[in-house]
């Protein structure tokens, strides 16, 4: 009776001026338990019609995601996946339990860490032997930018660029950045969702280039300047400015604006960076000490700027070296 233990990460893109190009794992997990088993219970329910010989449950709350494969991200993917393999259904028996504590829609990656435990999925019931190459590659094909799907897969901080999207394969390159072992993230997460696809409609065609530069400029030292030892807060807080995304967003998410421009590193002990969340409305906020008190101080910044309309909640969450993994705990 085999079994499968699938961890992916949560992942804030972006960071800052990184738009399309950073991210960042977090200790936040989608988690899937997959076993392939002929005795097992969950078969006998009425209810469970079996497609593609796939059962799914979700122990969390998601209760909007779909349990049809033909409709739920991690099934279409590793569908897709198996495909490419000739392979058209799972072994018999194939049940998948998902623990997702990855908000969804809010900008924490949600949607990438779904992709990747797809191929993961896949890679594992039929050892595909798959190659860190080729699981990008898929990866891409459900999510065009790969600064979610590349840190959800090798973990830490990384940079990646896509090398040329109408390659037949081998199309994404990245590079892990070092990073202050001494940072952790502290996420405000705001009660609504913020579809990806609405945030990324709201950003224009075309840039000045004065707002590019602004951007070039502090992504090159943001990327040195994470990783030094001892920190310098002041050079990572003005490297996380961005005129990219962030000021085309800011109407999507009330108190985005006030929580930019009023934490700074000098009034805010501990503090070395605040920015948006991939596409929003969770913002995040790097930081060397004082994290709950860095914590209350944004949660009192979006209730007074939501007037009510929304609750927020903090995480304090480590920036999680070790990407996505796949044990297989029996045989
Ligand atoms: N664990 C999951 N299982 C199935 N679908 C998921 C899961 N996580 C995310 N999704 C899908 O991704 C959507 C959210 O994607 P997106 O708008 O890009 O937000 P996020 O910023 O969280 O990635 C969800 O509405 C759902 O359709
Ligand atoms: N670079 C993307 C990142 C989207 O991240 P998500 O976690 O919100 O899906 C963007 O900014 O649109």
């Amino acid at each position: 009776m085999p079994e499968y233990k699938i961890v992916v990460p949560a992942t804030s893109a972006n960071v800052g001026p990184g738009f399309d190009v950073l991210g960042i794992a977090l200790s936040l997990f989608l988690e899937l338990d997959v076993t392939v088993d002929s005795s097992s219970s969950v078969h006998l329910d009425p209810n469970s019609s079996p497609k593609y010989n796939l059962t799914l449950e979700y122990s969390s709350e998601n209760s909007s995601v779909s349990l049809d494969p033909d409709e739920n991200l991690i099934c279409l993917v590793s569908l897709h996946v198996l495909k490419k393999f000739n392979y058209f259904e799972f072994p018999k028996y194939t049940h998948v339990k998902v623990t997702n504590n990855i908000p969804l829609g809010r900008g924490l990656g949600s949607s990438a860490a779904a992709i990747v435990a797809g191929v993961l999925l896949a890679n594992a019931v039929f050892q595909l032997n798959l190659s860190l190459s080729q699981m990008f590659d898929f990866c891409l094909e459900f999510e065009n930018h790969p600064d979610n799907t590349t840190p959800a897969i090798v973990g830490g901080v990384s940079a990646s660029y896509v090398l040329d999207h109408s390659a037949t394969k081998d199309k994404v390159d990245y590079v892990k950045i070092p990073v202050n072992k001494s940072l952790k993230a502290i996420v405000a997460i705001p009660e609504f969702e913020l579809p990806t696809s609405h945030s990324r409609s709201v950003l224009p065609k075309s840039y000045t280039i004065s707002d590019i530069v602004h951007n070039l400029q502090r992504i090159a030292t943001l990327t040195i300047a994470l990783g030094q030892d001892p920190i310098v807060p002041e050079r990572i807080y003005n490297s996380m400015k961005d005129k990219l995304h962030q000021p085309y967003r800011s109407a999507l998410v009330p108190g985005l604006s006030k929580f930019l421009s009023s934490l700074t590193c000098s009034n805010t002990p501990g503090l070395v960076g605040v920015c948006l969340s991939g596409a929003g409305p969770t913002t995040l906020a790097l930081a060397y000490d004082n994290f709950e008190a860095i914590g209350s101080k944004i949660i009192e910044i979006f209730d007074s700027e939501s007037k009510g309309s929304f609750k927020t909640k903090y995480y304090i969450l480590d920036i999680v070296d070790c990407g996505a993994y796949c044990n297989c705990t029996s045989s």
